[in-house]
């Protein structure tokens, strides 16, 4: 579905060049649920916007290779992505209530997004807002049975008559679902969800996650997870890579990661998350903050808040091992390989 290889993400600042992502691999297999988590600012958003091409400007994307289903995105044209974007890869933001429109029910949100990526019948080109006043009032449409539909799948009680609700009267949970509703109606191959479950209660999470996997059957969609929060990957992702300052640390199925965590940064990670056995007052936080990616200067970028780190930490670049079963392979030189092989340096 998705293959990533050292993908680099820059930006020109006054201060200096922003590394934000720095030489990534990832790869995403058809039918996947893939997490991808690490601390705030470690490049998880900006990967996910590398994928979709939809970096800031000035930001520039190189990579050695970047496949969606075996075609190079990055050779695409503007109006190539446009199309993928729309019907190939959805992508569900941070922020739900700044990405729903406030002012269009959310029936109509949903229902302008199946008119918009698939041909339905619909599909006159007018203006969205005198095609909402057209086929969206009429309630009979077409498009907005699908919407209804979608509201239904992922679980909007009463969905006749919330869709006719404005983002405004739903709850934040609801919004969410919303916003899953909205990237799934155009069928994609692909949803790209950047911390979906932020700011909602625990209950809520876990409906949500636990929906994300009917969502995945019925539509049979592949999902890259994006958040910081290793309790949800654990109840949710088939593989899980971890991110740190730009750079890949640590990448396993889920369930060697959580049993055998190899590399010191996800092991603090682990430490410093709440898990259903743990109490509160055992987490212990990571100490310090992720180094902003300008001209880090030392080759591991863990080191400084490394309880392992030694000298030749901050001076070898840590090549990725393989360092337990199911291609379990961390970047990190304190670890022996398991078949006295390290992998590249990237
Ligand atoms: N447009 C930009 N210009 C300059 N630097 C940027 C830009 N966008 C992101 N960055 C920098 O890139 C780094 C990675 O940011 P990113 O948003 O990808 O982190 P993240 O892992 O998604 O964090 P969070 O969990 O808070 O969402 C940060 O240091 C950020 O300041
Ligand atoms: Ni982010």
């Amino acid at each position: 579905m998705l293959q990533i290889e050292n993908l680099r993400t820059e930006f020109e600042t006054p201060r200096g060049t922003v590394t934000a992502v720095n030489g990534v691999d990832l790869h995403i297999d058809n039918g996947e649920i893939v997490g991808l988590v690490g601390e705030s600012g470690s490049g998880k958003s900006v990967l996910a916007q590398s994928v979709m091409r939809l970096v800031e400007d000035p930001g520039e994307i190189t990579a050695d290779e970047l496949l969606f289903k075996g075609e190079p995105l990055l050779e695409k044209s503007e109006a190539e992505m446009t199309t993928i974007r729309g019907n190939e890869i959805s992508m569900v933001f941070q922020d739900p209530m700044n990405s729903l429109n406030p002012t269009i029910t959310v029936g109509e949100q949903i229902a302008e997004t199946v008119r918009l990526h698939q041909d339905i019948g619909e599909s006159i080109s007018l203006p969205a807002e005198m095609k909402r006043k057209i086929i969206g009032a009429s309630k009979a449409s077409e498009s907005w049975r699908r919407a209804i539909e979608m509201l239904e799948s992922v679980q909007i009680p009463h969905p006749e008559s919330r869709a006719t609700d404005y983002p405004h009267e739903f709850s934040g949970g609801m919004r969410q679902r919303a916003m899953i509703a909205i990237a799934l109606s155009c069928e994609p191959d692909l949803l790209i969800a950047d911390e979906p479950t932020t700011a909602l209660d625990v209950t809520i999470q876990a409906q949500i996650l636990e929906e994300l996997h009917s969502i995945l059957e019925v539509f049979d969609t592949s999902i890259l997870l994006i958040t910081h929060d290793l309790a949800v990957v654990a109840e949710t992702c088939d593989r899980v890579n971890v991110m740190y300052a730009g750079e890949m640390v640590e990448r396993a199925t889920t369930r060697e990661l959580f049993s055998n965590p190899q590399h010191p940064y996800t092991q603090a990670l682990l430490a410093s998350t709440p898990q259903v056995e743990t109490a509160v007052e055992e987490l212990e936080p990571i100490p310090g903050t992720v180094p902003e990616p300008i001209d880090i200067p030392y080759a591991c970028h863990f080191a400084p808040r490394c309880p392992e780190a030694k000298e030749e930490c901050f001076e070898v670049d840590p090549a990725f091992r393989r360092v337990g079963s199911e291609d379990h392979e961390a970047a990190c030189i304190r670890r022996e390989p398991v078949d006295g092989e390290v992998i590249e340096n990237e």
